[in-house]
């Protein structure tokens, strides 16, 4: 049965989930060293955002297969690293959506009606009246950074309470932002004139201190900054420093660049013009239930060998693709393998023509297939669907996608080309009944055989004789011959030649089938 390793805290539907397949081991704040001394035991990884996934624990995670971050977030997981391993890493993108929107609201409205301070001193048997005058966020102008899931929904419900909309975010068209009632706008020009600001943008080298000094200084000094996001987002030594010096009024933070915060951090000394809560955006029982939900049902299916849903390291390959596209898929890997094996050697160049229907299919998808199984000599099952095109870029593949419409022999038809060291191989496979592979072509000659586990590939000249001896040779080695095909342009001409055979070849026959009268090359293949 296949280990799980859970290693944040996950709301228990999602370990029924998991427990239905697999051992499930709780195992939360276990420190870095434990994590790496362990990992090597467990098939899958479930976290949220207490988890650091370093590449030092991935590359010792040998049995590992997927890494379900119970949550959006996963700048705290080496991506990258879990790539080029072939570990799947999946999120749950929209669990948590509503959750998180609504802390940054609550912090908003917490910010302008001092409601923590007010409630510490209520609760402190005080009855101050003065101290907690508040500010109105009606028709004040909120600056929404990043304008996706949760940006918008911050965006609807602020628009209900009257404020004016800016937002920034490059990658949102003009469309989009009308539709949600914002101006698009530059930083710059968010910055100046915002009253709030909230940000909602992913961790990146990008976004890494966008929120720095030099900006703090350009806010009005009634501007309050709301930061639900990410820590490290904002560079919290200068907001601290900006707070201090009435740059701007208010800072409410959820998430810091170290967590948990240092005890020493100096935005605990900031009074009321700052609230702190601990990372506590999804921490709501709704969103705890569908991210466990939805991580622990994608664990479950890859621990099943199905395709997950929101994997973040496979782009484009949506389970629904890969479902429609499965025999294509079968195909590509096959045909993949079979060039590899032809071509010998390094390759350094690949080309994938998509032919037929299957031109109009996603080719991402196929030609990720072509590259796992052309890789699948060198790296067995070390590639995946996850890092084969990683380990093709690594290892210099140059990949062309071309695409024929008008290619008709078959409905869809598959057709690679290797060039490598040992020269230049190509094969065409296609579907028989929408799910049976044919190979229909070796280098150009044509023919029509399904793959078997075991083949011999030779290039010949078309005389009288050659079958027979190559029949007789690998008879007197007790290899069996299942079947035979010969391929041909033109009658006595050059010709290829396919036996499927029910055994693996011995060791020193090719060396013998080469020396038969007639053969130019010969190629074992096991597929
Ligand atoms: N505090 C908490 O507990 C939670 C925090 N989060 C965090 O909230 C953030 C946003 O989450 P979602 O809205 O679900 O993600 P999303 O992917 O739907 O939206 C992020 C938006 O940021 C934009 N963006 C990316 N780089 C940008 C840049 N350099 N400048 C401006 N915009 C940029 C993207 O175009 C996108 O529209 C994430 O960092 C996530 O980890 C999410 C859930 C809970
Ligand atoms: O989903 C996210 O990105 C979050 O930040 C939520 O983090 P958490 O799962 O509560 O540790």
């Amino acid at each position: 049965m296949p280990k799980v390793l859970v290693s944040d805290s996950i709301d228990q539907v999602g370990i029924d989930i998991l427990s239905q397949v697999a051992q499930v081991d709780v195992k939360i704040g276990l420190p870095p060293e434990e994590l790496v001394r362990i990992i090597p035991e467990y098939d899958a990884l479930m976290i949220r955002s207490g988890t650091r996934v370093t590449q030092e624990m991935i590359e010792v995670a040998d049995n590992l297969k997927i890494i379900g971050r119970a949550g959006v977030g996963v700048d705290n997981v080496d991506v990258p690293a879990a790539t080029r391993k072939g570990i799947v890493v999946v999120n749950s993108p929209e669990g948590n959506t509503i959750a998180a929107a609504e802390h940054a609201l609550a912090m908003m409205l917490s910010l302008s009606r001092y409601i923590p301070d007010a409630n510490q001193s209520a609760k402190s048997g005080k009855w101050d009246r003065k101290s907690f005058i508040g500010v109105e966020v009606y028709k004040k102008t909120l600056g929404i950074v990043g304008l996706g899931k949760i940006g918008s929904h911050v965006a609807a419900a602020a628009k209900a309470m009257g404020m004016r909309l800016l937002a920034y975010d490059p990658f949102i068209s003009q469309e989009r932002a009308d539709q949600i009632g914002c101006r698009l706008v530059d930083l710059d020009l968010l910055i100046r004139e915002s009253d709030y600001m909230t940000l909602h943008i992913p961790k990146t080298k990008e976004t890494y201190h966008l929120f720095n000094g030099e900006v703090f200084a350009k806010m009005k000094p009634t501007a309050r900054l709301i930061n639900c996001a990410r820590g490290g987002v904002i560079d919290e030594a200068a907001l601290a420093e900006a707070l201090r010096n009435g740059q701007l009024a208010g800072a409410a933070l959820d998430v810091f660049e170290n967590e948990p915060l240092e005890a020493d951090s100096p935005l605990r000394e900031l009074g009321s013009k700052i609230v702190l809560t601990p990372h506590l955006g999804a921490s709501t029982e709704e969103a705890q239930v569908n991210v466990a939900i939805d991580v622990a049902e994608q664990i479950r299916d890859v621990l099943l060998g199905l395709p997950a849903r929101s994997a973040v390291n496979i782009p484009g390959l949506y389970p629904d693709v890969l479902e429609k596209l499965k025999p294509y898929l079968q195909l590509a890997e096959t045909l993949g393998n079979l060039v590899g094996q032809l071509a010998g050697g390094r390759v350094d160049f690949l080309d994938v023509r998509l032919q037929g229907e299957l031109a109009g299919t996603n080719s991402q998808a196929v030609v990720v297939a072509s590259l796992k199984g052309l890789l699948s000599q060198a790296l067995r099952e070390r590639v995946n669907y996850v890092n084969a095109s990683i380990e093709a870029k690594e290892r210099g593949i140059r990949v062309i996608e071309t695409r024929d419409a008008s290619v008709t022999d078959y409905t869809g038809s598959l057709h690679l080309e290797a060039k490598g060291t040992l020269g230049s191989h190509s094969v065409t496979g296609a579907l028989l009944g929408d799910q049976e592979i044919r190979i229909t072509s070796v280098d150009d000659f044509p023919i029509n055989v399904p793959p078997t586990r075991y083949m011999l590939f030779t290039l010949h000249r078309d005389m009288p004789g050659i079958i027979g001896k190559i029949g007789s040779l690998l008879g007197s080695f007790n290899v069996n011959i299942a079947s035979m095909q010969v391929g041909r342009k033109i009658v006595r001409g050059e010709a290829v030649m396919v036996l499927s055979l029910d055994d693996p070849l011995p060791e020193g026959i090719l060396a013998e089938i080469m020396k038969v009268s007639g053969i130019r090359d010969a190629y074992t293949v096991t597929l």
